[in-house]
């Protein structure tokens, strides 16, 4: 296949996957919304994780909605776990890579607050420490995943919300949970301030 043609079907099937998923995964997305605007409300506070491009998602979250997303409006209390170097490197160093985020949501979690947890393969054991972990201190659970959920579905607890994407190839359950991060942003935004796009 040549370039073009190779190039040619990467949007093809993203763009494919994205319809596909959006009708099933379009519940699961309101539901997350809801529960992250209820959270907030009451004060408290969403937390995301998650490794490489996760890691970019969850830090895009966390952007979008301390700073804005589409429209003028106070900043929203979320943070991303990936973002401070010191914590992550003296957490792995010490105790290991498996309990990064796994800390940080035992030091900062509070019973109330929402963790956006993201893994596209759902196995990540850093992503599973850190769901067993919001259990403990009865965070709520929003799990973004992929290829089933893997170890994640095993674990999720009733009451936690699994946005699970209907594909294998992880450039593809990436794309779809950007894309997901924007609908979560855009909800809470006309959940809390009644904005119509
Ligand atoms: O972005 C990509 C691949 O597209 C990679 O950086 C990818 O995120 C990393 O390999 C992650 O460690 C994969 O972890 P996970 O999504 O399975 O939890
Ligand atoms: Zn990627």
């Amino acid at each position: 296949m040549d370039l073009i043609s190779r190039i040619g079907q990467h949007f093809t099937d993203s763009a494919q996957i994205k319809l596909e998923a959006g009708a099933t995964l379009a519940g699961p997305i309101a539901q997350a919304a809801k529960l992250m605007t209820d959270c907030l409300v009451g004060n408290g506070k969403l937390l995301a994780c998650g490794n490489g491009g996760s890691a970019a998602d969850a830090q895009h979250f966390a952007a979008e909605l301390v700073g804005r997303f589409e429209v003028e409006r106070q900043g929203m209390s979320a943070i991303a776990l990936t973002t401070d170097s010191s914590i992550m490197t003296a957490v792995a160093n010490d105790y290991g890579y498996d309990q990064v985020f796994e800390r940080q949501v035992r030091a900062l979690g509070q019973a109330g607050d929402v963790l956006l947890a993201i893994s596209t393969s759902g196995n990540s054991p850093s992503i599973v420490e850190a769901i067993r972990a919001a259990h403990d201190n009865d965070l709520h659970v929003v799990a973004l995943t992929g290829k089933g959920g893997g170890k994640i579905a095993g674990i999720l607890r009733e009451g936690d919300i699994h946005i699970c994407v209907p594909a294998k190839r992880t450039a593809r359950i990436q794309e779809v949970h950007l894309l997901t991060v924007h609908c979560l942003c855009d909800a809470i935004d006309s959940l809390l301030l009644g904005v119509e796009a």
